[in-house]
């Protein structure tokens, strides 16, 4: 976000260490000024005049979990973050990172219907990943350059609620029966492969 010629104030905002992070990145050589705010009762500072909110706070899941076992720590950072947002900056378009994204949006939206600030326009979950394993993984099938290949991936981010559309990939290509259930498959379980090594 700090090389992003559109962000011209960045806020950094966590429960611990952000001192240091917030040092480290405003020495990038960008003009955006970057201030840090550390612990709930600076939550309203930095989320004051906000624009875009992006949500990557809690736990990240170790080998042999699934992001549905990250529900109880990580919704209620997620709630409480949003009610900060509903509170200080209601009109913010906020990113959801934080796992797991199928069920941390809809907590988000529910946060903002009970205040009253609810947009569904405003509020994404972070699935971009997705695609880009899948256009990693369908480029390695087809034995292209993965940035010539546009995999369409919708649905949600775990499991089979990712749906690669591989019907849809540009340029236009076929894929075997075989190749499909392993592409799918892959593409599926690609936050897995990188959790278990
Ligand atoms: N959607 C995606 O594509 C995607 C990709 C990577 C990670 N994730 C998810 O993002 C989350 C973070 O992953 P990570 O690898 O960056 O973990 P991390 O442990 O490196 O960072 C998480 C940060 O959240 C902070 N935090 C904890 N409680 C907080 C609170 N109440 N308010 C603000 N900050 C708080 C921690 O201090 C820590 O700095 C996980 O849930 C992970 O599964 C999602
Ligand atoms: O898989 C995870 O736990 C992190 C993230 O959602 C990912 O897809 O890499």
């Amino acid at each position: 976000m700090k090389m992003n010629p559109l962000v011209s104030v960045l806020h950094l905002y966590d429960v611990v260490n952000t001192p240091g992070v917030t040092a480290d990145v405003s020495h990038m050589d960008t003009s955006a000024v970057v201030r840090g705010f550390i612990g709930q009762q600076q939550l309203e500072a930095a989320l004051t005049g906000m624009d875009l909110v992006i949500i990557p706070a809690g736990l990240p899941r170790k080998p042999g979990m699934t992001r549905d076992d990250l529900f109880n720590k990580n919704a209620g950072i997620v709630r409480s973050i949003c009610e900060g947002v509903a509170k200080s900056c209601p009109n913010a378009i906020v990113n959801l990172i934080s796992n797991p994204v199928n069920s941390t949006v809809p907590i988000a939206a529910e946060v903002f219907k009970r205040a009253g600030t609810y947009c569904p326009k405003r509020l994404l979950g972070v699935t971009t990943l997705d695609v880009a394993r899948a256009n990693t993984f369908v480029a390695e099938v087809l034995g292209v350059d993965p940035r010539e290949v546009n995999v369409p991936v919708v649905g949600g981010h775990a499991g089979v609620t990712i749906l690669p559309l591989l019907s849809q990939v540009s340029p236009p290509c076929s894929f075997t029966p075989d190749e499909i259930s392993y592409l799918t498959n892959r593409i599926q379980n690609g936050g897995t492969e990188v959790v278990e090594v």
